[in-house]
């Protein structure tokens, strides 16, 4: 167990303005921790940095810091890096993250998703700042063999984004390889389905265009922006047809990334760790529209249309090695996650910038 506040190391924040980066930068800034957020904002808006220090109140907000520039481009990190005289470690959230976009625009995925984090390995190998803890996902398991997915499984990408974060968890290991012993510290995180908002109703998830993913699509149905959802795959072998997935609460990703740093911190040892976030239970696609629907009160109205193709009938983790290593476990389900979706969506239906 890996306890204890921050004590005011200095930590940047690729990609913080987005929407696990936002909820994870309130919690850092409550436990202590002084933050650089760097992002492009090609995927969200400083609004949501806005929102983050009207929630951590006058106190800590000045403890965030804001730096508008792009991972692909090394002068902007060479500025960053200098102003701020380096950093005590790296919380790796920026990239882009559509599945289907993926396959449509391989070269933009690598060009945004790997050359950005090479960029950011070099600068942090030039300034000396060799900790980080980085977003991966539970798509490195691609089409798991066994479920409950367990870290040390086979890994296997089906897509160039998938691809994007296999790569960078090799480039990691190798990098870390290379050094001396204890001179790099890595963590990577592997999420499961990341849903759910702000208890404040304040931050949450806000997709440009039509959503891929299950909830923000529910979301935008249930007020109004979308007429139905269409369910993809009702012949799945599971309970009802539809297919299984592991859905966490953003708050809890939020902790989850401060107990790796705790460990990052506290672990001369780690090297490059891999952990799973997930709950380690699984819910099916109608079964996430009926506990939205209680939530809200509002009828989704749905349309089963064939599966989509790529996806795998179930995908949930284990979550043992986080639990015994991190010291950190879920704490919400599903009934929570719905509810501050739902109470974001109804505060916030447009989003951050109103009725775009
Ligand atoms: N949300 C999910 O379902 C999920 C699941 C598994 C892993 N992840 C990973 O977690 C991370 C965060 O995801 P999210 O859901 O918060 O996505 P998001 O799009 O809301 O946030 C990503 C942020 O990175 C910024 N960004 C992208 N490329 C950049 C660049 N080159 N330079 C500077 N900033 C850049 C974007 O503007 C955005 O603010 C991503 O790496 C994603 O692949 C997300
Ligand atoms: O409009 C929709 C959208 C999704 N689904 C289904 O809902 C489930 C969940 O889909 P989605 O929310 O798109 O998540 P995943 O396909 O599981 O992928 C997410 O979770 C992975 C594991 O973390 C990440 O790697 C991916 O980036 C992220 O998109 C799947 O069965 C989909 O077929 C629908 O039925 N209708």
């Amino acid at each position: 167990m890996v306890s204890g506040k921050g004590r005011g190391e200095r930590i940047l924040v690729t990609g913080g303005a987005g929407f696990i980066g936002s909820h994870t930068v309130v919690e850092l800034l409550r436990q202590g921790y002084k933050v650089w957020v760097m992002d492009n904002l090609q995927n969200s808006c400083v609004e949501a940095l806005h929102r983050v220090c009207h929630l951590v109140g006058p106190r800590l907000s000045p403890n965030l810091q804001f730096h508008h520039g792009d991972l692909c481009n090394p002068a902007d990190l060479d500025r960053l890096f200098n102003a701020s005289s380096s950093f005590d470690a790296v919380i790796h959230f920026a990239g882009l993250k559509g599945v289907g976009d993926s396959v449509l625009n391989p070269l933009h995925y690598y060009h945004n998703n790997i050359v950005g984090t090479v960029n950011l390995f070099q600068a942090m190998a030039k300034f000396n700042c060799k900790k980080m803890v980085f977003s991966s996902s539970a798509t490195v398991y691609g089409q798991p063999e066994e479920v409950p997915c367990a870290e040390e499984s086979k890994l296997h990408a089906m897509n160039p984004y998938g691809r994007s974060k296999l790569f960078a968890e090799e480039m990691g290991r190798d990098i870390e390889k290379a050094g001396g012993e204890g001179e790099w510290r890595m963590i990577f995180l592997r999420y499961f389905n990341p849903v759910g908002a702000h208890e404040s109703g304040k931050l949450g998830e806000d997709p440009r265009g039509i959503p891929n993913n299950l909830m923000p699509y529910i979301q935008q149905v249930a007020v109004g922006r979308l007429p139905h959802l269409n369910v993809y795959g009702h012949d799945y072998p599971t309970n009802d047809g539809t297919a299984v997935r592991d859905y966490i609460h953003v708050m809890d990703l939020a902790h989850g990334h401060v107990a790796a740093l705790r460990k990052l911190f506290a672990n001369d040892t780690i090297g490059c760790t891999a952990y799973n976030l997930g709950t380690g239970r699984g819910t099916s696609v109608l079964e996430m529209v009926a506990a939205f629907e209680k939530a809200s009160g509002k009828k989704i109205p749905i349309k089963m249309c064939p599966r989509r193709p790529g996806d795998a009938t179930a995908v949930y983790a284990s979550t043992e090695k986080a639990e015994k290593e991190l010291g950190w476990k879920a704490k919400y389900g599903i009934e929570e996650m719905c509810r501050d979706q739902w109470n974001w969506v109804s505060n916030n239906p447009w989003g951050y910038q109103g009725n775009h």
